[in-house]
């Protein structure tokens, strides 16, 4: 998490991001500028949630004339990997998911083969995972855990 998104636009888009996820906490008050830079720039915009962010303060922005198109509903509070998942936040998940059918929908944090079903049955179909995956004997094979289950549930 950064808190001044704006400043990040122009050297993600020189260094190739193909897309850009800014907290929704930070740019309340210039989300569309914001989101107008980043398609500018050629980049997919996503927003971000905090576990303590209810769902209805990204609602505007996936409804608004030029919209977010992925919301990434953190799972843990941002800072670093290692984190436990928190299941409530699957409340989210299905209520994006119930509202927008065709939204891309990401979790972050804690997710790993004990906890991909609870976020691909909630919804969830664009997945972060860190240590389950670096951390494993078998990356390559988490990693298809993890596409397997998302498959499953859509
Ligand atoms: O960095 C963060 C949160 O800011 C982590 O959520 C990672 O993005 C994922 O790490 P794991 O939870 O999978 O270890």
């Amino acid at each position: 998490m950064v808190t001044n998104p704006l400043d990040y636009v122009e050297p993600l888009a020189k260094a190739g991001a193909s897309g850009f996820t800014f907290h929704i906490e930070v740019a309340k008050e210039y989300w569309q500028e914001l989101v107008d830079r980043i398609k500018t720039r050629g980049m997919r915009p996503g927003v971000a949630l905090k576990p303590g962010t209810p769902v209805e303060e990204v609602y505007s922005l996936v409804e608004g004339e030029n919209p977010v198109e992925l919301v990434l509903v953190m799972t843990v509070e941002p800072g670093f990997g290692g984190q436990k998942f928190m299941p409530d936040m699957m409340d989210k998940v299905r209520l994006l998911r119930k509202k927008y059918p065709s939204l891309d929908i990401e979790v972050d944090g804690g997710l790993g083969p004990s906890t991909i079903d609870m976020a691909a049955s909630a919804g969830a179909n664009c997945i972060v995972a860190g240590s389950s995956v670096f951390g494993a004997a078998e990356p390559a094979q988490v990693i298809s855990i993890l596409r397997k289950s998302v498959e499953v549930a859509q």
